[in-house]
């Protein structure tokens, strides 16, 4: 965390101007660059257009800043991301992107049509409650040598059943060519398998929608390669 950045610790979602009157001030994100979950909600922030202010806390550092004191007070459940916005404080990356969608709904993360809005909470669901916290760091250091063994059966398993699932919703994207919450899902989550060396090989209709997403700006921009706390030497 920057020093000229703590006010934005402790800042309000809403500030008074000078006439009393409140008035709207940007979102703060609280985001660690190679975090899924946050990179989920930048693709979201993204796509609708909002301006935010980025306050990086740093997963490995200091022992991990999301357990300091500091950051407790912002978010209790000690995780990124956390996004202050409308003078509430936010965490859980699905809550966050629902919300944005309820009062931002351009444009529109989910489906009218209540099957395929179904399918894309269920994909989504699959990997933000189903994959991802079981490969996130807090449960890998509990892992010691047998991290990346862990890793790699957790997502390949999850892999296997999304890859079926998506050969029945998906079109372009997961389900069917609108860009959905699933896909601010998917995206981070194959990101999170190369890292940890799964083999693609066996997913091919994840592997082409993650390739089409990612060729979108709005995927681009909140890239874990191009963000204020990306180290020189994973800059893009
Ligand atoms: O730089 C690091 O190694 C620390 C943490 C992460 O990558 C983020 C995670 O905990 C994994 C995830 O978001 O799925």
């Amino acid at each position: 965390m920057a020093s000229e950045k703590v006010s934005a610790w402790v800042g309000e979602g809403t500030r008074e101007s000078c006439l009393g009157a409140a008035v709207r001030v940007k979102p703060i994100l609280y985001s660690y660059f190679r975090s899924s979950c946050s990179w989920r909600v930048r693709i979201a922030l993204a796509l609708k257009g909002i301006a935010y202010d980025q306050v990086p806390v740093n997963l490995l550092k200091d022992g991990g800043q999301q357990l300091s004191a500091e950051f407790k007070a912002v978010n209790p459940m000690k995780q990124v991301p956390a996004l202050k916005i409308d003078g509430i404080t936010l965490s859980q990356s699905l809550a966050i992107i629902h919300y944005l969608e309820d009062t931002r709904p351009n444009p529109r993360l989910l489906p009218q049509d209540p099957k395929k809005r179904a399918q894309v909470r269920m994909i989504s669901d699959h990997i933000a409650s189903g994959i991802q916290p079981l490969q996130n760091l807090s449960v890998l250091k509990q892992m010691g040598e047998r991290k990346t063994e862990w890793a790699q059966k957790c997502i390949a398993s999850g892999f296997q059943a999304l890859e079926q699932v998506l050969q029945q919703t998906a079109g372009r994207y997961c389900v069917g060519d609108e860009v959905s919450m699933a896909d601010l899902c998917l995206v981070p989550q194959v990101a999170n398998a190369e890292r940890f060396n799964v083999d693609l090989g066996p997913y091919p209709t994840i592997t082409r929608i993650n390739k089409a997403l990612l060729e979108l700006e709005a995927f681009k921009v909140s890239h874990p390669s191009r963000q204020p706390d990306t180290p020189a030497e994973l800059r893009a």
